[in-house]
């Protein structure tokens, strides 16, 4: 292996602010981070010229045999081959696999065969081989010319594990083993440990490396939101979310939230998933072998789409119940604010409207009716004598009377009136659009009704009362508010009170 070459393009990748200052010159200084083989330096070198083809590509491998066994393999896997004849010279070999997984497996070739692996290391490079079969499927569907770069930034998208396995080999130990069940808990416990994530490293280790700037900051940006990534980085962001789902404890359940995820996402719409699912299950074992890493676990792609089917349906299902349910709940919350809001206005003995709801129309029609130059009358109502009544026949009767009364206001009412008791045995109407006179009409028959039937019975026994009535109307007098008017009747019914009481009074004349 050589040394870093003067390639290094690090300064310049300008993700790699976000490396803090301590892990920065700790890299710098690091003399054992990863180094790629001569022959992989050679094949850099070609792919940043201007000329990079597949004879110069073939050249620079050729210096190395294992790269190149390595690369016929590759060329004549199932996947590549399909079924083409055997080929057998380096030059085929790069013409059938392309220049960027060309590129790909040279990188690749002394990171992942690595003969001490920790078992959180084969983890590491089994997420990158299935990100990196998800990543190509995704670029084939979406991006067709950029497969080879997004199958590239795929499979190198964790080297950084190795840069801070270098680096702090407890630490990262510590943070690994045991591997967290999910990617995201790994990328919060480096962001805690180190201040930033492998992803940021490896982009760093990589431009460090030389390769193509662009390719460094796909592997930096590999762990960021995909929602309005170009759509190369769409590919390479999602691929390590496929990884993830297929390495789950749960594969379902794991694939299920990332099709949730990606519902509403244009691009997603063009993913044939049972395709991507039966694609890395056929290519991941041939992969594998040819890049010598002990293949992971593989699924049954067609069982797997089926139950992440019946999972979504099923979720669908119970979310649908939820939603009912919750629309009944509200429907059910909002009626009994209405009762609540109808209760709060009504006066509970009589039925009619209580002082505070008499107060607020009175105000409003108030408004309404100086606006537009209607008039407005209001009758102050007392019962006459009322605590003789309590004191006779005792306070449950007194109730009874309170209570017909209230029946006959509100027979008496038209539906434009607002008819309510105001506290005690105080009532009040509130009449827009009427004047003095036909005011005093209307609650001329309150007096009639009261003398001509008893308003309760006692042991068979009638019981007549009289009412004290003051009328006051809004064009009778210069009223500023509504509280003005209310107590001009209010006064006009004391008037009456003490002239004798059972009987009517306009305010004003
Ligand atoms: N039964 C009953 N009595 C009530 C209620 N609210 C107020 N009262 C009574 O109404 C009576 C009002 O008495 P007063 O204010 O002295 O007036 P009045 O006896 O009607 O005399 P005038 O108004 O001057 O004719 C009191 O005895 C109160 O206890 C109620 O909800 N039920």
């Amino acid at each position: 292996m050589l040394a870093i070459q003067p390639t290094d393009n690090s300064q310049q990748l300008s993700l790699s602010a976000n490396l803090p200052d301590f892990i920065r010159e700790g890299l710098n200084d690091c003399f054992n981070l990863p180094t790629l083989p001569s022959a992989a330096i050679k094949v850099l070198d070609v792919a940043r010229s201007p000329n990079a083809n597949v004879k110069a590509y073939a050249e620079a491998i050729q210096t190395d045999p294992i790269l190149t066994m390595r690369l016929l393999a590759l060329a004549n896997s199932a996947y590549y081959a399909r079924r083409a004849p055997t080929i057998h010279t380096c030059r085929e070999a790069v013409a059938r696999v392309g220049l960027d997984t060309t590129l790909a497996t040279t990188l690749s070739f002394n990171l992942f065969k690595l003969k001490d692996q920790a078992a959180y290391l084969q983890r590491v490079w089994s997420r990158s081989l299935i990100a990196a079969i998800a990543a190509r499927y995704l670029a084939e569907q979406l991006c067709p010319g950029q497969a080879g770069f997004v199958f590239t930034a795929a499979l190198l998208q964790d080297i950084g594990v190795l840069a801070l396995k270098a680096l702090y080999p407890e630490d990262v130990e510590a943070i690994y083993e045991p591997l967290p069940t999910h990617h995201s808990e790994l990328i919060h416990s480096e962001q805690l440990q180190f201040g930033c994530d492998h992803a940021t490293v490896g982009a760093w280790l990589a431009a460090k490396w030389g390769v193509p700037t662009h390719l460094a900051e796909a592997i930096s940006t590999s762990h960021s939101d995909f929602t309005f990534a170009p759509i190369d980085l769409f590919c390479v962001r999602i691929s390590g979310l496929i990884a993830d789902a297929w390495l789950a404890p749960s594969p379902a359940h794991s694939l299920v939230s990332l099709m949730r995820k990606l519902k509403n996402h244009t691009e997603a719409q063009h993913i044939v998933l049972a395709e991507l699912l039966s694609t890395i299950e056929t290519q991941l074992p041939s992969l594998a072998d040819v890049l010598e890493i002990t293949a992971p676990k593989n699924l049954d792609s067609d069982a797997l789409m089926a139950e992440a089917q019946h999972l979504l349906f099923q979720q669908t299902l119970a979310l649908n119940a939820r939603l009912e349910q919750q629309q009944s709940e509200l429907a059910n919350l909002l009626k009994r604010q209405d009762e609540l809001e109808v209760c709060s206005r009504i006066d509970p003995l009589t039925g009619l409207a209580n002082r505070g709801w008499l107060e607020e129309q009175l105000s409003e029609h108030f408004t309404h009716c100086r606006e537009e130059g209607r008039n407005l009358s209001v009758a102050f109502i007392d019962l006459d004598h009322f605590k003789m009544v309590n004191d006779q026949y005792g306070h449950l009767v007194g109730d009874v009377i309170l209570e017909n009364f209230g029946k006959l206001l509100r027979e008496l009412v038209r539906d434009s009136d607002l008819a309510g008791r105001f506290g005690g045995e105080e009532f009040m109407i509130i009449m827009p659009n009427e004047d003095a006179h036909s005011a005093q009409q209307l609650v001329k028959q309150i007096l009639q009704k009261l003398a001509e039937q008893p308003i309760a019975y006692v042991e068979n026994q009638p019981i007549h009362i009289t009412v004290s009535i003051g009328i006051a109307c809004l064009h009778d007098g210069g009223f500023a508010d509504s509280r003005e008017l209310m107590n001009a009747a209010d006064q006009t019914m004391y008037f009456v009170k003490h002239s004798g009481r059972c009987g009517i009074a306009i305010y004003g004349q």
